[in-house]
């Protein structure tokens, strides 16, 4: 398996105020959004200290006994939240089943917030374990990942020509998650999980140093993203891709197995806008003449049938 050389770009300079500094990075990633879809950022000041925290948490959760772990289902919660069993998943819905455990956790809004009203399958309360500490710092990391999510779109709206926060304005309710992910080894299946694309906007990957992560190159060949410390992997969703006309590539990636007694431990942040965003391709992505390729579309809808693929527990639900 080769190793993909995915650019590692330093983002401290998207902490200035001054927009004139933001220059080489701004530049360094639109050429890696328009070539791989994906890229490493280090410099996005988080201490390595919070994610050797996060990880020791994940670790508590996931080591507690099944039964524990049941009562917080995420197959019982309206809104997708909570924990997710081993082989609750099918990132690629014609492959086998995820082999992964996984915690998501998002905006906690109360059962009786106007924006549950408005879609109750992706905003309402979380659903936590009873862990000491363990909410405080989940909130933390999620606000934290968030604040360098928004840098990075600031970047890539004036990357675009777009006005600074033509992104970042559609996150007041975000249905962004924070997912903490568990793979056990594996002898036999490798698969940990199944090729696919991300569904949001842009994807922040903090990955521990055991690796599994493989991003397909434009020619079809599947190449290792190997861990790079203290960084986060980027990726560019399918939300982005639609409003760039696929300027900005969503690239399939997918995640083999750890074997022999190691298990890795993962922690993607899915940034995802508000759930009435309404994505449609910006002007500066067409060229004179040229049509768009996708219909305006509302981010959370677009989410919303993106999961009915992943999750056939869902389906069942609603059909
Ligand atoms: O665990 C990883 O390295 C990637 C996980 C992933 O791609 C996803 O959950 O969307
Ligand atoms: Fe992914």
């Amino acid at each position: 398996m080769m190793s993909l050389n995915l650019p590692i770009i330093d983002i401290t300079a998207l902490q200035s105020d001054d927009i004139n500094q933001w220059q080489d990075v701004i530049e360094a990633i639109d050429k890696a959004c328009r070539d791989t879809g994906f890229f490493y950022v280090t410099g996005h000041g988080i201490p390595t200290e919070q994610f050797t925290n996060v990880q020791t948490m994940a670790n508590t959760l996931f080591a507690l006994p099944e039964a524990t772990k049941q009562k917080i289902n995420i197959q019982h919660s309206t809104n997708h939240r909570g924990w997710g069993q081993v082989s609750a998943e099918k990132l690629d819905p014609n492959g086998p089943s995820d082999y992964k455990e996984t915690f998501d956790m998002a905006l906690d809004l109360s059962p009786y917030h106007s924006q549950v009203a408005r879609c109750g399958q992706l905003y309402g309360p979380n659903q936590y374990p009873n862990i000491d500490g363990f909410i405080q710092l989940m909130q933390q990391q999620y606000q934290l990942s968030m604040e360098v999510a928004l840098r990075i779109l600031k970047a890539m709206a004036l990357a675009l020509q777009l006005p600074i926060d033509f992104f970042s304005q559609h996150f007041s309710y975000p249905v962004s998650v924070l997912r903490l992910i568990h793979y056990p080894p594996q002898q036999e299946n490798k698969n940990g999980a199944g090729a696919h694309t991300d569904y949001g906007c842009i994807t922040l990957l903090y990955q521990d140093q055991v690796g599994g992560l493989q991003v397909q190159d434009r020619k079809g060949n599947w190449l290792d993203a190997t861990p790079v410390e203290n960084s986060f992997v980027v990726n560019i969703g399918d939300l982005m891709q639609r409003w760039t006309n696929d300027c900005y590539k969503s690239t399939s990636h997918r995640v083999t197995s750890p074997t022999s007694q190691t298990t890795r431990f993962s922690m993607p942040f899915f940034v995802e806008p508000n759930f009435d965003t309404e994505v449609s391709t910006v002007a500066s992505c067409l060229a004179d003449g040229e049509l768009a390729q996708y219909k305006k579309v509302t981010a959370g809808d677009w989410i919303l049938s993106r999961f009915a693929d992943t999750y056939e527990y869902r389906n069942e639900a609603t059909e």
